[in-house]
């Protein structure tokens, strides 16, 4: 029997696991973590993380071939694939600081492998890593020669969350780059005979090692370079009457454009976008190509432009300061279906907010309070450790934030709604209910674009919403520089 072992039991090593364990019966899959809390909560009936279908597929093999445990040496060493899907965060010190990957998890997964390995192993970077990663690696792992052979492969995963198990069980492709000597070339079939399980063969790619790992962060720089694309001219819109949605969909029509990933937004989040283009940029000047790197900078200045500019629309339209105002905030996720709050927008908006000294009032169908303090105290970067290793930041105690149960708590009594998250929920929410509620004027800030402006102006509401033509009262009032 081949017997797989995954090193990180998160967002990324959970669900690709519980779907190969589905999808291959005569596979063991063992799912290790340094993190006893998260092997604990992968073994009950609450999983770690919130992803849709997520449940099922893993109740559906544990016990059977699929294993969470935090006896990681037992299970390398047993392991003929070992895939390495451990934190890749961003340096916070020293050389490359706020930029460079900082691949001490990696290293020291790479060294446990290297000693306790007594066979012959394919070794698989699934975390996302800088290109050429896979040769330090080589290096680590056979740095005491002991006769044992190691192939490593890159295979880098493209799954999005929130639709996390769709993706696995029908990507657009799985990549798989290895050396092209006959041992690197029989590690790659290898590896495809366990996707080709449930992936088309035509779907399947291999390529050099190389290709593979600037591939994933090439495709992220582009998905993100996309929406940073869109929010620009969305700042156009608002200074000249076009509206977003109506500029998107026109160019998306354009079969070379398509209509994906074109949705306005007070900014993109989460794990990746950010970490991976900074590491890009970080490449690109180690190798000289300053023009290079700043070309992909700009995709997360834009970004942050984006989120200050949302920020400065809400205080400028309340008369041009929020102190001491009520301000509902609704989402705190990156997006919808997770509750996964890394490098979430709502972070910076929620501090910029704080900074002028409003007084928040927070309701995400999926984030915890304790998630949402951690938060907004933590420093930049320090979310991407194992939970168990990160700075003990305080926590955001402070009275200015309330974490709420309900939209229609949050918005009671406050001055002014800001929606940060898509939820479907926000989408039916009864308005008339929630403006009797409200300080008047009520405002509605839509950094999702989810709401009928012209329904809510009709209730009263004075409506801003991204990249839309602008109400009255905010088109004189600055919103950027
Ligand atoms: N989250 C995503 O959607 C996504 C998608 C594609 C790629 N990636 C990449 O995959 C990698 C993992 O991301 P994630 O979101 O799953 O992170 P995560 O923080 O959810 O999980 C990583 C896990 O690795 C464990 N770990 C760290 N060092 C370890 C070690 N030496 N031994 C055993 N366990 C160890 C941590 O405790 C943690 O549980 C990153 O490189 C990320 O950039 C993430
Ligand atoms: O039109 C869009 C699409 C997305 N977003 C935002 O962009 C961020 C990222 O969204 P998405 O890409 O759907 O989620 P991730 O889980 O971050 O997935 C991305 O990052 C992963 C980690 O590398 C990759 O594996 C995926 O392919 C890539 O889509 C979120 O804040 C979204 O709200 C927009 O603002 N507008």
């Amino acid at each position: 029997m081949v017997k797989i072992c995954c090193i990180g039991a998160g967002y990324v090593g959970g669900p690709t696991m519980a779907v190969i364990a589905l999808k291959c019966p005569e596979i063991e899959v063992a799912v290790v973590d340094i993190s006893l809390q998260r092997i604990a909560q992968w073994n009950s009936e609450s999983l770690p993380i919130f992803e849709p279908g997520l449940d099922e597929v893993v109740k559906a093999c544990r016990g059977r071939n699929l294993f969470f445990s935090s006896d990681v040496e037992k299970h390398v060493a047993e392991a003929d694939i070992v895939f390495v899907s451990v934190n890749t965060p961003t340096k916070t010190r020293g050389l490359g600081a706020g930029k460079a990957a900082d691949l001490t998890y990696w290293e020291s997964a790479a060294r446990m492998i290297a000693d306790v390995s007594r066979s012959d192993k394919i070794v698989v970077e699934k975390s996302t890593v800088p290109v050429k990663t896979a040769e330090a690696i080589e290096k680590i792992l056979t740095h005491n020669n002991k006769g044992i052979n190691f192939q490593i492969l890159s295979n880098p995963e493209f799954l999005a969350e929130g639709t996390a198990i769709d993706d696995l069980f029908k990507p657009d492709r799985v990549l798989i780059g290895g050396r092209e000597t006959p041992d690197g070339q029989r590690a790659v079939a290898s590896l495809k005979a366990v996707y080709a399980h449930w992936v088309p063969e035509d779907r399947i790619l291999t390529t050099n090692l190389w290709s593979a790992e600037l591939s994933k962060l090439a495709a992220n720089a582009f998905l993100a370079q996309r929406i940073s694309s869109v929010n620009a001219m969305s700042a156009l819109c608002e200074a000249t009457g076009a509206d977003v949605s109506e500029v998107a969909f026109a160019i998306g029509k354009d079969s070379r454009i398509g209509p994906r990933f074109l949705n306005s937004s007070v900014g993109f989040g989460g794990s990746c976008f950010q970490k991976d283009i900074l590491n890009l940029v970080y490449i690109c000047e180690c190798n000289g190509l300053a023009e290079v790197a700043s070309y992909w900078k700009q995709v997360v200045h834009i970004n942050d432009y984006q989120k200050n500019r949302f920020v400065k629309r809400v205080v400028s339209s309340m008369f041009n300061t929020v102190s001491g105002k009520k301000i509902a905030v609704l989402g705190f996720a990156f997006k919808k279906d997770t509750g996964d709050t890394r490098e979430t927008p709502a972070i910076d908006v929620c501090n910029g907010l704080l900074g002028d000294k409003a007084l928040l009032s927070i309701y995400d169908p999926q984030v915890s309070e304790e998630q949402i303090r951690r938060d907004l105290a933590m420093n930049k970067f320090d979310w991407d450790h194992p939970q168990h290793l990160q700075p003990l930041s305080p926590t955001a105690s402070s009275n200015s934030v309330r974490v709420v149960w309900d939209a229609y708590e949050a918005t009671k009594d406050a001055h002014g709604i800001c929606i940060l998250t898509e939820w479907d929920e926000f989408r039916k929410l009864d308005f008339r209910k929630i403006y009797a509620a409200m300080q008047k004027p009520a405002f509605v800030f839509d950094g999702r674009n989810i709401v009928n402006v012209d329904e809510l102006r009709d209730i009263g509401f004075i409506v801003y919403s991204i990249g839309k033509p602008l109400d009255p009262w905010v088109k004189d009032l600055p919103a950027s520089s």
